[in-house]
């Protein structure tokens, strides 16, 4: 079967389509600024050369008209008709506690998942229009949708529920769901089975390190807490989110700066993180180069995403009152050997030994980067959330046929 996979954003889709017989991606690519003047398109077949192709695309459905041409162009494809796909996974960022896994699209599912569009204003508007537009360019073709909150339904009351009034929780669901979810499930399966044990036995902490980033307590194969909160803006210090922060803060701001909701919001989630103390940039690496270089806004704000993040690791060790393996995952956690390095560097009362050369090594596969000698396994794995979406839509096809 192949399956599409899309992770659709405000103004960007991203796609992946598989061949499920053995896995393999025949092309991918993404569709940068929807909805601005100069869209770009950049898709790449596998074994061919990749094109980029820049024109006006206003919204999805066109975005997703334009993928499917080149899924199906006689240069650049790697299908001779449409009809090929058998069925379309999506990522959706907040299923609420209505959904403990993946599910097939159908009219109730969508005005769930609009019904929490109050929970992920950024996140879950993007996912519906992602749905509708693979609907009307592929009619009869099955939709399902893998949700990033699913594998934290697993946490228990006491770490879910914030200590404010129960009558918000009832009343509005006020709680924490985590984000990322499928990228932790996947990274500490893969663990396991690199580590070739059984991951019932094993206390993994994922740190999921990217654009956006969150740390995961995985005990016996279950997330057990996460970072991420209500929304994906709690936790760990991020591009331009601004992670933890006393809610005062907020209030404060909002009255001294005479801020609406929306430009808050704005200011904690577009305007924060390594963006607002660096002042230069959101990306990792251009703060990696100005701290290499000594320019003292980006040590800090490297000085300060490395603090966070290994404050969390204590507080997941301590969570679990223990752990056997640290997984590095995500665009920050697979690439940058620095903020590993540093970040284990710190470790060493849980018995972490970091091997230093092997750290450094460039790698798309899983490896171990500790040495023999170390009480915690420190392992990169490269995620995969699209191909467990791919397997979670094969399945639920197959099922529902
Ligand atoms: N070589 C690298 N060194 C440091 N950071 C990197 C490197 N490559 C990518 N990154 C970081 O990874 C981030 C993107 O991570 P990714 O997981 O792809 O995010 P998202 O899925 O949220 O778009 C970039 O913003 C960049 O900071
Ligand atoms: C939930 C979330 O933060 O997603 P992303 O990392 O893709 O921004
Ligand atoms: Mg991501």
């Amino acid at each position: 079967m192949k399956v599409l996979v899309i992770n659709a954003g405000s103004s960007s889709l991203k796609y992946q389509l598989y061949d499920m017989t053995d896995e393999t991606v025949l092309a991918k690519g993404l569709v940068e600024r929807i909805g601005m003047d100069s869209s770009i398109l950049t898709h790449k077949p596998t074994g061919k050369e990749e094109v980029t192709e820049v024109s006006e695309i206003l919204e999805h459905t066109t975005a997703i008209r334009k993928v499917l041409e080149k899924l199906t162009d006689k240069e650049h494809g790697v299908l001779s008709s449409v009809d090929e796909i058998q069925a379309v996974g999506h990522r959706v960022v907040h299923g609420g506690e209505t959904f403990k896994g993946s599910a097939l699209v159908t009219p109730e599912v969508k005005a769930e998942i609009r019904r929490l569009f109050d929970l992920a204003p950024l996140h879950n508007p993007p996912a519906i229009m992602g749905i509708n537009a693979a609907e009307v360019n592929m009619p009869g073709v099955p939709n399902v949708v893998a949700f990033d909150t699913a594998f934290h339904q697993t946490m228990e009351e006491k770490v879910y529920l914030y200590p404010i009034p129960k009558v918000l929780y009832k009343k509005h669901r006020i709680r924490r769901y985590g984000a990322h979810g499928t990228s932790h499930q996947y990274v500490s399966r893969v663990a396991a089975e690199f580590l070739n044990r059984p991951i019932e036995e094993l206390k993994i902490i994922t740190c999921h390190i990217g654009n956006g980033a969150s740390l995961t307590a995985v005990k016996g194969g279950v997330s057990v807490d996460t970072s991420m909160g209500l929304t994906p803006l709690e936790g760990l210090m991020m591009g331009t989110r601004s992670g933890d922060l006393d809610p005062t803060v907020v209030t404060f701001v909002m009255n001294k700066e005479e801020l609406s909701i929306s430009e808050v919001n704005s200011m904690l989630n577009k305007h924060s993180g390594l963006l607002a103390i660096s002042g230069s940039s959101s990306d990792m690496r251009d703060i990696t180069d100005g701290w290499e270089a000594g320019k003292p806004n980006e040590t800090l704000a490297f000085e300060m995403y490395e603090y966070r993040l290994r404050k969390y690791i204590g507080a997941y060790a301590a969570a679990m009152n223990g752990v056997d393996v640290i997984v590095f995952t995500a665009g920050v956690g697979e690439n940058s050997a620095i903020v590993r390095e540093k970040t284990c560097e710190n470790l060493s009362y849980l018995g972490v030994e970091l091997d230093k050369e092997l750290n450094k090594v460039r790698s798309g596969e899983p490896r171990r980067i500790s040495t023999p000698n170390s009480k915690v396994e420190i392992l990169v794995i490269p995620t995969n959330e699209e191909l467990m979406i791919a397997r979670d839509t094969l399945q639920i096809v197959q099922e529902s046929k």
